[in-house]
């Protein structure tokens, strides 16, 4: 464990003291996102050299008075790690998904929950538009294949293999902000666009299908948007796959777990769908191996968060977040 404001004199020890205390639940190098003047504010805690379970059996004295978490996507939230903070009464996650947070256990303790609001929409939709123009136009495979010398510049590549994206027909599942983002940019490819969501939307007049395997039959394409859940988990699954078709190609921009990840790599390998675009995986962090020897997949690695203006961003909005709340005021981006 360290303190992150290593103190050196016992005024700025006591000062520490009278701060609320916020603890650092994520990968090392995570507490950077918590940035001055912001951090000044804060006797901040950092247990990344130690999983939290050991942390608390170490630092019982101070997990009993932890005010505040601010944690990353990748780290659960469950209601054992809740237990281990008694005097929890906020959690700010730097992540617009929020399905690694036991979200019921909160509110039943009464710990308010703030996200990352809209910060990443827009690069979440550019990176999805991108990995769909990729898988069609194979611009990485043919970038390996010239890097690699297995091809020169011919034009039977094209002719033999790619796909026009204008005029697609577009099924995107999940209408909130970052699907919305994405329906707007493939309009402006001459897509048509359909949707699936919890509920029909009345601030849109696109189709909508009320399930999934219905938006799969007709359409193209399909572009993963929505949050996953007990409801969601493995919705894409073979039947979906099947009739999405042939063609069909699938980009995920959400959670990995949202697809079906074993009958995804059959229907690719079988070539029953046409191809994959995938910024996040099942079993993140890993990568199913058997991915990388097929080249109708492009992948990256849940990057879709991750530009330099967007990390300015969310660093700003963590630390008004944390601000707000002990300063009595209105979360900024609240969950719950
Ligand atoms: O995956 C990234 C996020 O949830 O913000």
């Amino acid at each position: 464990m360290e303190d992150q404001n290593q103190c050196t004199t016992r005024d700025e020890q006591l000062k520490n003291l009278n701060l609320p205390k916020v603890l650092i639940h994520g990968p090392p190098g995570f507490s950077s996102v918590l940035q001055p003047p912001f951090s000044q504010k804060f006797h901040i805690l950092n247990h990344s050299s130690l999983p939290l379970h050991k942390f608390a059996a170490t630092h019982a004295h101070h997990c009993s008075s932890v005010a505040a978490v601010l944690c990353d996507g990748g780290y659960p939230v469950t209601a054992d790690v809740l237990r281990l903070l008694p005097s929890l009464r906020l959690l700010v996650t730097a992540s617009a998904g929020t399905d690694h947070v036991d979200l019921e256990e909160c509110r039943r303790l009464g710990v308010r929950v703030a996200g990352a609001g809209n910060m990443f929409s827009e690069d979440v939709a550019d990176l999805a538009v991108g990995l769909l123009i990729d898988v069609m136009m194979k611009i990485s495979a043919a970038n390996r294949c010239l890097r690699e010398r297995i091809l020169v510049v011919s034009r039977d590549f094209p002719l033999a293999s790619i796909f026009k994206l204008t005029g697609k027909k577009v099924g995107i599942v999940g209408l909130g902000k970052i699907g919305l983002e994405v329906a707007h940019r493939l309009e402006a490819f001459g897509c048509m666009i359909s949707y699936n969501s919890r509920s029909k939307k009345t601030f849109v007049s696109y189709p909508f299908y009320s399930s999934v395997v219905e938006l799969a039959t007709n359409n193209n394409v399909l572009v993963l948007c929505c949050a996953l859940n007990d409801q969601t988990r493995h919705m894409i699954n073979r039947e979906v796959m099947l009739a999405l078709g042939k063609g069909g190609i699938i980009v995920n921009v959400a959670r990995g777990a949202l697809i079906y990840e074993k009958e995804l790599l059959r229907c690719l390998m079988e070539r029953e769908i046409g191809g994959a675009g995938l910024d996040v995986f099942e079993n993140e962090p890993l990568v199913c191996e058997e991915f990388f020897s097929l080249d109708n997949v492009v992948l990256s690695p849940h990057a879709g968060f991750s530009t330099l203006e967007s990390h300015d961003g969310i660093c700003q909005l963590v630390g008004r977040n944390l601000e707000a709340f002990f300063s009595n005021k209105p979360l900024i981006t609240p969950i719950i």
